[in-house]
């Protein structure tokens, strides 16, 4: 059977309170101001390291490495057990249920560091659902780059799978790995639907699996 592959960030969850949380404290540390909730939030998607560089551009740091290196480093620091602003997305729970039901290979390959993954996994009581997780740190490279999301594939030993996410880095990862993609609506895209490649657009979980099912059962 096909399988599924989640994004997390914007797509299971929506994380970015605890992640402003964490460049606050971080900034904090510097002895400067913290950014709004929704610059933090669309700084969002292509991992902890550009989004602290990010940062830095934005309370007008010099774009140095050693200062970049020692910001990640305490961001990383707050970041790796913050759980408790996130919530799950409405119907996410259920919609992983409906899939283990169905007995359909999912995975799970993110830009959001493999330890902050694995906290909020546990904290959701949803680590079951997941035995395939690529983080942001498990290899090289990060998405957009094909290799994570065809690295989850591979583990997860299906031939084939769709990929879920909710932003421009996902569709483009998608298109590169060659798989097809479904868009969450509600996450943290900033490009407007239509032009991002999608096989599926859908703005509640409980669309998803009745989707899967008849999608993959024709392709
Ligand atoms: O950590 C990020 O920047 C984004 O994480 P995601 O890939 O789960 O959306
Ligand atoms: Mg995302």
């Amino acid at each position: 059977m096909s399988g599924v592959i989640f994004d997390l960030d914007g797509t299971l969850i929506d994380s970015a309170p605890d992640i402003h949380r964490c460049a606050a404290l971080m900034l904090a540390d510097e002895g400067l101001d913290p950014l709004t909730l929704p610059q933090i939030r669309s700084f969002i998607g292509n991992g902890a390291p550009v989004l602290v560089r990010r940062v830095m551009a934005a309370v007008a740091l010099p774009d140095d490495p050693a200062l970049h290196a020692r910001l990640l480093a305490r961001f990383l620091e707050h970041y790796e057990t913050a759980v408790t602003l996130t919530r799950l997305y409405d119907g996410v729970a259920a919609c992983l249920e409906d899939l283990a039901a169905a007995g359909r290979p999912v995975g799970l390959c993110t830009n959001k560091p493999i330890g902050p993954t694995r906290a909020v996994l546990a904290h959701f009581g949803l680590a079951q659902h997941f035995p395939t997780v690529i983080g942001g740190d498990s290899l090289p490279q990060r998405k957009p780059d094909p290799a994570p999301l065809l690295a989850c594939l591979r583990e997860m030993g299906c031939g084939k799978a769709v990929f879920v996410g909710d932003s421009e880095v996902d569709a483009e990862c998608a298109a590169r790995a060659g798989m097809d993609f479904a868009l969450f609506t509600e996450g943290y895209r900033k490009a407007p639907v239509d032009t991002l490649p999608h096989a599926f657009a859908f703005s509640h979980h409980g669309e998803l699996e009745g989707w899967l099912r008849e999608y993959t059962f024709i392709s």
